[in-house]
């Protein structure tokens, strides 16, 4: 079944094609990486996909319905969390606050009013609960500044936090561009206990490696448009990478 799905998707910037009728399928709990040439547009692909980017043509349709994703925060009431590489966190604020940041719970009675008081202790224990639910209580204080955390880290809270709110969709954007060998090693195994949550995940990487090892099947993006999707056990990364440059022939998929 397809939990998320685009058609004809189509987006110009000026005279540049960044979408060209492109079709998308992410089936429920699989992990889908999205790779293609820079420029190919997948970050616009994403993007429509996340509501920060309207098409100017085709739709996207949620376990079957069609939505309108006119804004991130449309995307996030339909349960579709992003991860952007720059993962919009506030360094200064502790963990368990940036795990609800703009969601904020609120003492009871007090919803509504314009006092409003913030029910921090509720708040720590779900953000200890979520971490802790995706084998993240490495971190051991969850009032620490995420300034405080090394890349890895910061990256487990953004996805836990994706997670904890994301019911059906996550997104994540180059997770490990940024992560030495042990970091990216944690993030893979949380995308993998995400998974194994039931939770489907698009997977934007150009890590061939890390793609290869976590991906159910794999989009190939080029020249604004799915040109195939391939399963990884049939293919190289070799295979992949030449498909997405145009150095060989794609493969008919039935999905393509
Ligand atoms: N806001 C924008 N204004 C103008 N052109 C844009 C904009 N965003 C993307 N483009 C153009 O659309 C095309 C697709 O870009 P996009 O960022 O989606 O590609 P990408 O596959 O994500 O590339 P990369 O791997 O380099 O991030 C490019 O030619 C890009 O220059």
């Amino acid at each position: 079944m397809a939990m998320l799905e685009a058609k004809g998707l189509t987006k110009r910037y000026g005279k540049v094609v960044a979408l060209d009728r492109c079709d998308f399928e992410l089936r429920a709990g699989e992990v889908l990486a999205v790779i293609g040439d820079n420029g190919a547009g997948k970050s616009t692909l994403i993007k429509a996909l996340s509501g920060a980017v309207t098409p100017d043509a085709g739709e996207v349709l949620l376990e079957g319905r069609r939505v309108r994703l006119a804004s991130p925060t449309d995307a996030r009431e339909h349960g579709i969390e992003t991860v952007y590489q720059t993962l919009a966190m506030s360094p200064a604020l502790s963990i368990a606050d940036n795990m609800f940041m703009g969601r904020e719970l609120l003492r009871a009675g007090w919803q509504g009013k314009i006092l409003r008081r913030l029910d921090k202790p509720r708040m720590a224990a779900f953000a200890r609960d979520k971490l802790s639910e995706l084998g993240l209580m490495t971190i051991q204080n969850i009032d620490q500044p995420v300034e405080t955390l090394s890349g890895g880290q910061r990256q487990g809270v953004a996805v836990a936090r994706a997670a904890a709110f994301g019911s059906k969709v996550i997104i994540l954007d180059e997770p490990t561009a940024a992560l030495g060998v042990k970091e990216s090693r944690r993030v893979l195994d949380l995308i993998q206990d995400v998974r194994a949550r039931g939770i489907p995940i698009i997977l934007i990487s150009h890590n061939m490696p890390h793609v290869f090892e976590v991906a159910d099947r794999i989009h190939v993006h080029r020249l604004g448009k799915r040109l195939c999707v391939i399963d990884p056990k049939d293919y190289t990364m070799a295979d992949a990478v030449s498909f997405m440059t145009g150095a060989k022939e794609a493969p008919v998929t039935e999905t393509a």
